[in-house]
């Protein structure tokens, strides 16, 4: 056995109580398997004094962060503090000190992973960061490591754990969307600030370092088409129930037939015996198309504090054999860098449900405004309530600018009273 690492704790909030906890309950298994003991040396949190239900000692607890992650002698560091300052400067720091680094921090990683890579790189150390891309489910490995010799052109999936729960208890149970994002909350899904989640923000992190370890590139949340929650109404989840449907919120990447990248995380039907369709509550899953390997499905808890710390302490784990063995694991691969393309050019199918006047010729005048753009349609349903009708149009795949103008014209014509749903509609 060697001599022990000293492990630093930045946060101990949802995910760090539960890192904490598996750190002791777990000690000596963690021992064995990496050939040295784990020695916690700290917890920085905002509020030491706070009383907390982690079984160690309350010195332990300090709000210098800086201080605790530049001490002479430590090894390792955890960042589940979240946001991008001061856990920027605080994993800078420990790269500084000679610290390895393992994050759940996808904002900082999808707004500037570059410079902490590099940091990391100088410095010799490890940055690892399994829990920052659907929690518990191993992922981000098996981008970098297990798929690192094939050639990877689609990641499709469910990526936040709090909008997934919201939708579902609409879905299944006809619940309010305050109600629901209440209970993820409760439940330690969502983020401390949970605009990052209904807005598809926190998506969008994880699109950006999915897209960036499948096609070998940097992609940062800014190139990520985003569409939160917030719109979707009852009508949209009742829509797709009649069709068959349920709304998800996806993170999809892509590679276009030219070599470019399109990343976009948006609300969009899917049929009820896709595979995602069952995804139910806070459950993430990850669909990966690659070349040899073909379609490959990742699924399992996507948030809360266990299952995340899991994916920390498996992390951990890793580099700090690698600390014993003297070695680094592996860095940064965005050799490729390929161009992102807009959201315009991405090949989507929509779902139009117009308000409409009951009068001779409406049809044809809403099939004439998808001919105008060369968007084909796939299925009209109309029915009749009187005055008015109701038109539900499914198309066929076009580019989404055309899709998008189509609507915006649909909008313009007087016989169409409102477009009272318009989602996306992926995985047919
Ligand atoms: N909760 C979840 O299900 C998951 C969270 N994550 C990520 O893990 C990280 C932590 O998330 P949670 O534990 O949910 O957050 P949290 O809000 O429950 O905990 C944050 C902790 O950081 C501490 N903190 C905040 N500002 C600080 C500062 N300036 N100095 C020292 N400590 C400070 C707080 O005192 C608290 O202990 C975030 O990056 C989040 O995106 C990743 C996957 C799942
Ligand atoms: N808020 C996030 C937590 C995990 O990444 C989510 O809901 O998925
Ligand atoms: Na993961």
């Amino acid at each position: 056995m060697s001599k022990p690492l000293n492990v630093a704790l930045l946060g101990c909030g949802a995910v760090g109580t539960d890192v904490v906890r598996l750190l002791i309950e777990h000690a000596d298994d963690l021992a064995a398997r990496i050939g040295a003991p784990l020695e916690l040396a700290g917890i920085a949190v905002r509020r030491p004094e706070k009383v907390r239900d982690v079984p160690v000692d309350k010195s332990l607890f300090t709000a210098d962060g800086k201080g605790l992650v530049t001490k002479e002698g430590i090894d390792l560091v955890i960042e589940v503090i979240g946001g991008i300052e001061p856990a920027r400067s605080l994993i800078l720091a420990a790269f500084e000190n000679g610290a390895s680094v393992v994050t759940a921090n996808k904002a900082l990683l999808a707004e500037d992973g570059g410079t902490l890579f590099a940091a990391a790189e100088k410095h010799g150390v490890d940055l690892y960061f399994e829990a920052a891309v659907g929690g518990a489910i191993p992922l981000v490995r098996p981008l970098r490591e297990s798929l690192a010799g094939d050639k990877v052109h689609k990641v499709l999936g469910i990526v936040n754990g709090t909008t997934n729960y919201i939708l579902d208890k609409m879905d299944s149970y006809g619940a309010s969307y305050t109600e629901a994002l209440d209970e993820a909350t409760a439940l330690g899904y969502a983020e401390p600030d949970p605009t990052a989640d209904v807005e598809g923000f926190d998506a969008a992190a994880k699109a950006a370092i999915l897209a960036s370890l499948a096609f070998h590139t940097r992609v940062l949340a800014s190139d990520v088409h985003r569409e939160g929650i917030t719109d979707v109404t009852a009508t949209d989840v009742a829509s797709a129930k009649a069709m068959g449907c349920v709304v998800k919120l996806l993170a999809i990447a892509e590679l276009s037939e030219d070599n470019r990248v399109g990343v976009r995380v948006h609300p969009a039907m899917i049929p009820r015996s896709h595979p995602l369709a069952s995804v139910r509550e806070a459950y993430n899953a990850v669909f990966v198309e690659s070349a040899a390997a073909g379609q490959l499905m990742f699924y399992g808890q996507g948030a809360g504090g266990a299952p995340t710390a899991s994916a920390v302490l498996g992390d951990l784990v890793t580099v700090a054999r690698n600390r014993v063995q003297g070695i680094r694991g592996i860095g940064e691969s965005t050799y490729a860098q390929l161009e992102v393309h807009p959201m315009g050019d991405t090949r989507t199918r929509y779902h139009v449900s117009l308000d409409v006047d009951d009068k001779a010729g409406v049809l044809a005048a809403v099939a004439d405004v998808f001919a105008q753009h060369d968007v084909s349609i796939q299925t009209v349903r109309q029915e009749g309530r009187g005055e008015d009708a109701q038109l539900v149009i499914v198309t066929h795949e076009a580019a989404d600018a055309a899709l998008s103008a189509t609507v915006d014209d649909l909008r313009e014509l007087d016989i169409v009273r409102d477009v009272s749903s318009l989602m996306r509609v992926e995985g047919e």
